[in-house]
């Protein structure tokens, strides 16, 4: 089952996720700036947040999210994303049946998964529903540490999924253009753009990253 993504979100770019910040005023004002630089994707993520503040963190960013266009995508729980009306769901191996949120949350949904470093994972979530895949740690992550790492070459080969193809971890402007150029459609990032000295600068170079590829990177 191949899904289109909704065109009016760009396929390619910065998904920035947000940090664990149980300040919901704060939270807002730093997502806002990130958005306005240029963000194409949020997840919201907050790993310490009760299912309270969770609940209304989501729904706070939601109209902040419609206002600049850009798609909010729910981590770890679908349910939640249905609730609130967001536009997606992001799921690990732990955080359920893809099918199942793809059944509750319906076609137009972005629903990814998390794909680590295994293309028959991968292979599968995109047979069951999946509008994306992520692949990662790339790089060791100051976020989690214990992250399974996965190499450049598995976005080599994967360049025939048909959607787009997410890296995440430890991402930074310093790095993103290798993945970007090994075929990532979008660098996840949260520590490099969320506890950067400005967070406006930082996204602007994480785009400048899909600049088109020269000769030079193509060598
Ligand atoms: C875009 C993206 N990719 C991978 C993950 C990691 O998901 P998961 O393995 O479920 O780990 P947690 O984020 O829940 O700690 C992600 N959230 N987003
Ligand atoms: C949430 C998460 N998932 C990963 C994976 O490899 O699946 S790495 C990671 C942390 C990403 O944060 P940072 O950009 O700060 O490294
Ligand atoms: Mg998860």
């Amino acid at each position: 089952m191949q899904l289109s993504i909704n065109p009016d979100w760009p396929r390619r770019g910065l998904y920035a996720i947000t940090p664990d910040d149980a300040d919901t005023k704060r939270l807002l004002a730093r997502v806002e700036t990130v958005l306005r630089a240029g963000a194409a994707w949020l997840q919201y993520r907050n790993k310490h947040a009760d299912q309270v503040l969770r609940d209304q963190q989501a729904r706070a960013l939601q109209p902040l999210c419609r206002l600049h266009g850009v798609p909010l995508i729910i981590n770890d729980d679908w349910r939640l994303a249905a609730a609130i009306g967001a536009d997606g769901a992001h799921l690990g191996k732990d955080d359920g049946e893809l099918t199942v949120a793809r059944a509750a949350l319906g076609r137009g949904a972005l629903i990814g998964a998390s794909c680590y470093d295994d293309l028959a994972l991968a292979q599968r979530a995109v047979a069951g529903g999946a509008s994306y895949v992520a692949f990662g740690a790339f790089f060791p992550s100051t976020t989690k540490p214990s992250a399974r790492r996965a190499p450049t070459g598995v976005l080599r080969d994967t360049a025939q999924l048909g959607v787009p193809r997410v890296a995440i971890g430890g991402i930074t402007p310093d790095n993103a253009r290798s993945l970007v150029v090994a075929g990532a459609d979008l660098v996840a990032v949260i520590s490099g753009v969320f506890d950067a000295p400005d967070p406006a600068a930082a996204t602007r170079a994480y785009l400048a990253c899909f600049a088109e590829p020269t000769e030079e990177d193509r060598r």
